[in-house]
């Protein structure tokens, strides 16, 4: 067995459709692991009340946001509900590089991007009770226009067709135990990780 090894963090990701609670659970998330990192992402929509500056999101203009593609500043980016969201790169590789691990909690066109340039990530994929439950929780989030709450739900009914490309599904249905569960992949994770290092 190798005495001391070197090891880079673990990549997570959570994502699922629009309502089902990946804010909700990934905060719950980080309350139990305080080590892991959260990766705030950059996005051109406007701030809900109470969002901040740096905490939620860095909020870019679209002129902002497209000089941050072009310099190859995220490591994914994709238009969802006709504004821009995407992962910095830099805070990304370093913190991996730290041997931290980190958590992205991205909708699904950037998940799958996340996939091929971090293909030793780990993808969770987070369901809804029902599809009944995935409305009533946008809806009294109370976030959301009518226009806006319906084209969630409809790009909720393709981000379903792309569960396949995930590792693990968890299902909220008690915020808490979705969140032992995701708990549970990681800790997993890094125990598999951790078998393949030493035994190479
Ligand atoms: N297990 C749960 N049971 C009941 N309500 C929940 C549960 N998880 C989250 N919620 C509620 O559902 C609403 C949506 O949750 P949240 O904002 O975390 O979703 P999200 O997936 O991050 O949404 P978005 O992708 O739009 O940012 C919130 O009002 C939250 O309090
Ligand atoms: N591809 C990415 N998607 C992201 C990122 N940050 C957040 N998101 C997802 O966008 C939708 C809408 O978010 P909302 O805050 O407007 O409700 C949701 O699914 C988020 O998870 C990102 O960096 N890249």
């Amino acid at each position: 067995m190798k005495a001391a090894y070197q090891k880079e963090g673990l990549l997570i990701v959570v994502s699922g459709p629009s309502g089902v609670g990946k804010g909700t659970v990934c905060s719950a998330l980080r309350k139990r692991m305080p080590e892991l990192t959260y990766s705030v992402s950059a996005t051109t929509r406007a701030p809900r009340e109470g969002e901040k500056e740096g905490v939620n999101y860095f909020f870019k203009t679209v002129p902002e946001f497209k000089k941050m593609i072009e310099n190859d500043e995220l490591i994914e980016w994709a238009q969802y509900v006709g504004n821009y969201y995407g992962t910095p790169r830099r805070f990304v590789e370093e913190t991996l590089k730290e041997g931290k691990d980190i958590l992205l909690e991205i909708e699904v066109q950037g998940a799958l991007q996340v996939k091929q340039r971090f293909p030793d990530g780990i993808f969770v994929f987070l369901l809804p009770p029902t599809m009944e439950e995935l409305k009533k929780r946008i809806l009294y989030r109370g976030t959301e226009t009518e226009e806006s709450l319906a084209s969630r739900l409809g790009v909720a009914e393709d981000e379903f067709k792309h569960i396949h490309h995930y590792d693990y599904v968890v299902i909220n249905d008690v915020v808490e135990q979705a969140c032992e569960r995701i708990q549970a992949i990681i800790t997993a994770e890094h125990c598999r990780k951790d078998r393949l290092i030493l035994s190479d």
